[in-house]
């Protein structure tokens, strides 16, 4: 039999609170933000970071911008504890930034925690013990009132280690772990009892962090034990309320925004979201969730690629590639009506206007990475796709026409390769397809003059030797098309005409497009010369060639 049996769990009970604020605020400025990459993201690896490697880590969250890092767990293992010895003996922290470390609360880890921070400039020391009735039933074996003395204890014998040293900036935080499990009436009760202890002050506060050690419920019964603790905690403005979630649920982003609006004033997290289990709440979305409204996070993600890769090289796991903000096809579009979009936008989008791009959230470019990954094209895509790599790639401005003649081309090919196509293969069939103008016939040498009509005379050169056309018409354009009618005994008319300057790998070049009506069928011509008008003609052979070259084919069938 299946144990899939929904009804062996039970609700969340959610904390009765009143008239709650938290869904009328604003996030307008960021929180204070604590990274735990070394001490919660490394106890969930399964190849613990090294101390070269922690060495990497930390000086990538200094340079994010991170003031408060916690360093390790230095009273669980000799690494945590001989990397904080690096980080004060060779002064290794800048003065703004604080270290923090994390200890149960026993004495002795207690005592060990603060041997690895002798001669620190500032510190946090963060002590935690768990308060939920679970782990009061099942783990520790005992009554509220037990599981306070703990909490007492604890932070008992942090004050006084702190006080032998008093050259260091010292800062106590508490967790009452695994909060989210906790009655809410209690956590306040144990928070306020290690509050007795420390008397903080508003200049002098202490920390106190409220995990979602396991996220439990939805995102707002979450806000709701944040707005309630608030309300109830003993000297609020004393203290730093800090939040500390856990993604079990995949909310754990959401939870801290929540949390925020609910009252607290910092959060802690890591860089794509490692940690115990699902992970800890991603520090990268949620500030780039910011960000992407205007407030300023704190925080700086313009190197994401360096923020990915040194990730991925100490946690030895790979970033989703749909990871919010980071992942390598976050802001690329496969699909044509999206490409469409993005192109017309992209195309009205300038440095003095607010970022208004439809299906981009924010601007590539801010993380470093370039328009051209923005748009790749496979079978899903449309014109604007095709359209918009050639330009960003080649600079070829594409008629909307041509365009369109293109797309099936690509997308044919693309149904038969199976996979994305690379901008050299778009422009590859691109070129086979329209830029015909050196076979069957290629251009020689050519002479216009114009008395009361525009003439051409020109050499065409052909495998079986060459041959001059000559014609009148009004302008070069028409006197060619003219030439072309007479010697190939079809009429060549234009529709559609379109040129520019070539910007991209060319100094002078000028790149022509032509639509030509050939005894009733469509040819598409283009070519590239130095100068406009040889480029144009030669756009129009394109389209005779083409036409001469399925007769041919047709007279050999
Ligand atoms: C939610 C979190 O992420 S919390 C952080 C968790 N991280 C880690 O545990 C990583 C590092 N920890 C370790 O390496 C080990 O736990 C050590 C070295 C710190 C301690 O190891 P041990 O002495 O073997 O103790 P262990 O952690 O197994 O805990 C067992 C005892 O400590 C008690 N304990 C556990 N947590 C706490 C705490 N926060 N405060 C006080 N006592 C605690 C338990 O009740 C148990 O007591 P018992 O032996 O009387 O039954
Ligand atoms: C130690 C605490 C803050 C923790 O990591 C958790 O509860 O998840
Ligand atoms: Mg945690």
């Amino acid at each position: 039999m299946s144990s899939f049996d929904h009804t062996k769990y039970r609700p969340f009970e959610p904390v009765a609170i009143e008239n709650r604020t938290w869904p009328d605020q604003e996030i307008t400025t960021a929180p204070i933000w604590a990274s735990v990459d070394l001490r919660d993201g490394n106890q969930a690896l399964v190849e613990p970071m090294t101390v070269d490697q922690k060495k990497e880590f930390f000086k990538l969250l200094v340079d994010v911008g991170f003031k408060e890092i916690e360093v390790g767990f230095p009273a669980a293992s000799q690494l945590d504890f001989d990397f904080v010895r690096w980080l004060v003996e060779e002064d290794q922290v800048p003065d703004d930034v604080y270290i923090q470390v994390l200890t149960q609360a026993r004495p002795e880890l207690i005592e060990r925690t603060y041997e690895s921070l002798k001669g620190a400039k500032k510190a946090v020391v963060h002590v935690y013990n768990s308060t939920s009735k679970t782990q009061r039933e099942q783990v520790f074996r005992l009554g509220k009132d037990g599981i306070k003395e703990i909490a007492v204890k604890g932070a008992q014998c942090v004050k006084e280690h702190a006080a032998k040293h008093p050259e260091t900036e010292w800062v106590f935080q508490y967790s009452p772990e695994s909060f989210t499990g906790t009655e809410t009436d209690f956590a306040v009760e144990v928070c306020d009892a290690v509050i007795d202890v420390w008397q903080p002050t508003p200049e002098n506060k202490c920390i106190i962090n409220l995990p979602a050690t396991v996220e439990v419920t939805t995102p707002n019964r979450f806000a709701d034990q944040i707005e309630y603790f608030c309300r109830k905690v003993k000297n609020r403005d004393s203290i730093i309320v800090s939040l500390h979630t856990h993604n079990d649920r995949g909310c754990g982003v959401a939870a801290a925004e929540l949390g925020l609006m609910a009252g607290a004033d910092r959060i802690e997290g890591t860089l794509l979201g490692n940690g115990e289990r699902t992970g800890n709440m991603c520090v990268v979305t949620m500030a780039m969730n910011m960000y992407s409204q205007g407030v300023n996070p704190e925080l700086n993600f313009a190197d994401m690629d360096r923020v990915i890769s040194v990730v991925q090289s100490c946690t030895q796991l790979p970033v989703h590639p749909r990871h919010a903000y980071a992942g390598e096809l976050v802001f690329t579009a496969f699909s044509g009506s999206h490409q469409d979009a993005i192109k017309k936008c992209l195309a009205n989008q300038t440095d003095d206007k607010p970022w208004d791009v439809a299906y981009l959230p924010i601007d590539p470019r801010d993380i470093g990475r370039s328009y051209q990954e923005v748009i790749r094209v496979n079978s899903q895509s449309g014109k604007g796709g095709v359209a918009f790599a050639l330009e960003q790639e080649y600079g070829l401005a594409l008629p909307r026409w041509l365009q369109v003649e293109l797309s099936p081309i690509v997308q044919r090919f693309s149904e038969e390769d199976g996979g994305v196509i690379e901008a050299a293969d778009m422009k590859r069939l691109f070129e086979e397809n329209f830029m015909t103008a050196s076979a069957p016939y290629a251009l020689g040498n050519y002479e216009l003059s114009k008395k009361d009509r525009d003439s051409v005379t020109a050499e065409l050169t052909h495998k079986d030797g060459n041959i001059s056309v000559q014609g009148e018409g009004n302008g070069a354009l028409s006197a060619f098309t003219s030439a072309l009618s007479e010697q190939f005994n079809i009429r060549v008319d234009i529709v559609q005409y379109q040129e520019h300057a070539l910007t991209v790998g060319s100094d002078s070049q000028a790149i022509a497009y032509i639509q030509a009506n050939i005894d009733g069928e469509r040819y598409n011509g283009v070519a590239i010369d130095n100068d406009i008008v040889s480029a144009s003609i030669q756009a129009v052979l394109a389209t005779v060639n083409q036409k001469v070259s399925a007769s041919e084919q047709a007279n050999v069938a």
